[in-house]
C-alpha cells in the first residue's frame, strides 16, 4: 500500500526538525517535502548533521502550491500568523493539516485576537479540532484541520482536565507553576534566550500575561461548563528540552486523594503516552526526554489539604512534534503509537 505523503513546512525550526526526526522513522509515512524560506535549496543534512543518512532531502521554499502538489498531510511548524496564511489553500487543495502554531487552537476568536492578532480565516476556527489527543481522539479522527496544543497547555491540561470534569477540584484556586527548556523559544536566539542570559540562571517571565493562559482557560472552561481562570506562571530553565508543571489547587468539598487517583486511572489507564506515578512520586523531565510521554504525579499536602499535580513532558515532542504525529496517526487510522514508540533513555 502506498504510504501517506507528508510535508513539514518550517522544517528548519526546532519543532520542524523534531517532526522530521519522527517522520523519517514512521512506518506509514513517506516524508516527501521539507520547507524553509531562508534555507531553500539547502541539503537538510547540512542544517541538522545528526540526520545525515536518515534525511536525503533539500529544503524547498515554503510555497502553498508546492506543498499541495507533494503531500497528503501538511505539518505547519510555523510562527503564528504564517500558519493561517497557508492553511486555507492547503485545505482547499484537499490536504489535511496539523498546525503547530496557535492559529487554530481557539474556538473563541476574540480571545485569540486579544493575545495574538486579527484572524484572517476565523471561519475555520469552529471546524478545527484542538489536538489534545488523550481527550479528543474521536473528533481528531474526523478532522481536516488540527490546532496542535501549546506545550504549556498540554502539560497543564492533561493532569487537570479529568479532575475538572469530575468536579474534584475547586475551580477558584488553580495555580500552574511551569518550567520550560530553552528550545521552547525556537531556533532564533534573542537577548533573553542567549546562552549567557540563560546559563546558570532561572526566572519567571511574562507573569500575568502569557498567551498560553487564555488557551488553558478556554479548555478548562469547556470542561467545567463555566468560566475558569487559572493563574499560570512560566519559567525558563537552563536546559535544552523538557517541561515540568506543578499545579496547586484546593480539592472540592468531600474530595480526597483516592478519588483523584481513581479519576486519573480511569481517564488514562489505557492511554499509551500517559504514565501515572502513584504514591506521591514526582515526574522528572529526564524520563520523558525525546519521547511522547506525559508523566503525571500527584499528592495531597497534609498541612494545607491542597492537591499538588505534577507533569513532565518533552516540550518538543509531546509539547509539539510528537503530539502532532499522534494527531496524524488518529486522523489516518494508523496505530496511535506509530513512529512514536522508541524506548526512552533510562539516564
Ligand atoms: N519550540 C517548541 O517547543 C514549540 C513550538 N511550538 C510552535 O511550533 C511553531 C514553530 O516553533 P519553533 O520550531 O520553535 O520555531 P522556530 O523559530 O525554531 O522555527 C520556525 C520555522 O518557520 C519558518 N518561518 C518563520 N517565519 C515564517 C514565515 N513568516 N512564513 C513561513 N515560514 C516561516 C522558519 O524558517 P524560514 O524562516 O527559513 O522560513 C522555521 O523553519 C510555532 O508556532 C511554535 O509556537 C509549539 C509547541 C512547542
Ligand atoms: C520557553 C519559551 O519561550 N516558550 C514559549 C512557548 C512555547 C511555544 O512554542 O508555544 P506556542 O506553541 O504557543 O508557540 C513561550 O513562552 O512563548
Amino acid at each position: 500500500m502506498a504510504k501517506l505523503r507528508a510535508a513539514v513546512v518550517g522544517a528548519t525550526g526546532y519543532a520542524g526538525a523534531e517532526l522530521v526526526r519522527i517522520l523519517v522513522g514512521h512506518p506509514d509515512v513517506d516524508l516527501t517535502l521539507i520547507t524553509s524560506r531562508k534555507q531553500a535549496g539547502q541539503d537538510y543534512e547540512t542544517i541538522y548533521p545528526a540526520l545525515k543518512k536518515f534525511v536525503r532531502l533539500a529544503c524547498a521554499d515554503s510555497d502553498t502550491a508546492v506543498v499541495a502538489e507533494n503531500a497528503d498531510v501538511a505539518f505547519l511548524a510555523l510562527p503564528h500568523k504564517a500558519s493561517m496564511a497557508m492553511a486555507p489553500g492547503l485545505l482547499g487543495a484537499g490536504l489535511r493539516v496539523v498546525d503547530l502554531s496557535a492559529d487554530f487552537r481557539f474556538k473563541n476568536q476574540a480571545a485569540y485576537e486579544a493575545h495574538y492578532q486579527p484572524h484572517s480565516c476565523a471561519h475555520l476556527l469552529q471546524a478545527a479540532v484542538y489536538g489534545l489527543c488523550e481527550r479528543f481522539a474521536n473528533q481528531i479522527a474526523r478532522a481536516d484541520l488540527i490546532g496542535n496544543p501549546g506545550c504549556y497547555p498540554t502539560s497543564v491540561l492533561l493532569p487537570l482536565l479529568p479532575l475538572v470534569e469530575a468536579g474534584l477540584v475547586d475551580l477558584t484556586t488553580l495555580v500552574a507553576d511551569c518550567k520550560s527548556g530553552v528550545s521552547g523559544a525556537g531556533r532564533e536566539a534573542t537577548s533573553t534566550t542567549h546562552f549567557c542570559h540563560v546559563n546558570e540562571s532561572f526566572k519567571p517571565y511574562k507573569v500575568g500575561g502569557h498567551r498560553h493562559t487564555p488557551e488553558i482557560d478556554e479548555n478548562l472552561s469547556i470542561a467545567a461548563g463555566e468560566s475558569v481562570k487559572i493563574t499560570f506562571v512560566p519559567h525558563l530553565i537552563p536546559m535544552t528540552r523538557g517541561m515540568q508543571s506543578t499545579i496547586y489547587t484546593k480539592l472540592s468539598a468531600g474530595a480526597d486523594e483516592p478519588q483523584v487517583r481513581q479519576c486519573l486511572e480511569s481517564a488514562y489507564g489505557d492511554a499509551p503516552f500517559i504514565r501515572l506515578l502513584a504514591g506521591g512520586r514526582a515526574p522528572d523531565t529526564l524520563n520523558v526526554r525525546g519521547t511522547n510521554f506525559c508523566d503525571i504525579g500527584w499528592a495531597v499536602d497534609p498541612g494545607s489539604g491542597r492537591l499538588i499535580l505534577m507533569s513532565a513532558i518533552d516540550n518538543l515532542v509531546k509539547g509539539a512534534a510528537g503530539q502532532a504525529v499522534q494527531n496524524m496517526n488518529l486522523m489516518f487510522g494508523f496505530a496511535e503509537t506509530a513512529g512514536l514508540d522508541a524506548v526512552p533513555y533510562p539516564l
